[in-house]
């Protein structure tokens, strides 16, 4: 189902695990940062809507979304008692292959961490054609990915919780 047909801030509360006991930290690309902060706020007021505590989520800043994979190795080995990652980025295409190189490692770099690491790492990067596009999914008439980026960490802080190994 495309975004556009899917508001990216909805949730049921009611089929979400309390947060209280669970650890985030977010990594936020400073690219494109008037859209990574949208995207950061609508994560972090999930986060708290769904019952995290503010001093249980850490915040780091890198410089581009490439710059992601390694922020996020580092938060995951920094603090290996976190329940989630959550990585922010907003990648938004110009004049040159540039964006898909950026796309493509990042989406790799990414998934290489949730496979090598017992922390899951939650993909909050906008790839899109323009900024509108971004706008829109950052709090704007799509709704805001970092919502949804959020409650997708807090399941899968209650999935590394209940899984055995
Ligand atoms: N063009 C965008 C970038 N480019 C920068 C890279 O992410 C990286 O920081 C640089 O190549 C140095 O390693 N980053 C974004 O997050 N968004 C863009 O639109
Ligand atoms: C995603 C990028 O790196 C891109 O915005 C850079 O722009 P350009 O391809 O025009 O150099």
């Amino acid at each position: 189902m495309a975004t556009e047909n899917k508001n990216l801030s909805h949730y049921n509360k009611a089929t979400i695990p309390n947060a209280k006991d669970f650890r985030f930290g977010i990594v936020v690309s400073e690219w494109n940062d008037t859209i990574t902060e949208g995207l950061f706020q609508g994560a972090f007021d999930a986060l708290i809507d769904c019952g995290a505590l503010k001093d249980n989520i850490v915040r780091w800043n890198v410089p581009g979304s490439f710059e992601l994979i390694y922020g996020c190795k580092k938060m995951q080995k920094s603090y290996d008692m976190l329940d989630a990652v959550i990585a922010i980025g907003s990648v938004i295409k110009g004049e040159t292959q540039h964006f898909d190189f950026v796309c493509q490692g990042v989406t790799q770099g990414i998934k290489d961490l949730n496979v090598t690491s017992d922390i899951p790492v939650i993909f909050c990067v906008l790839t899109d054609n323009t900024m509108q596009q971004s706008i829109d999914r950052s709090g704007g008439k799509h709704g805001n990915k970092g919502t949804e980026a959020a409650i997708a960490a807090i399941k899968m802080a209650q999935l590394k919780k209940e899984a055995h190994f």
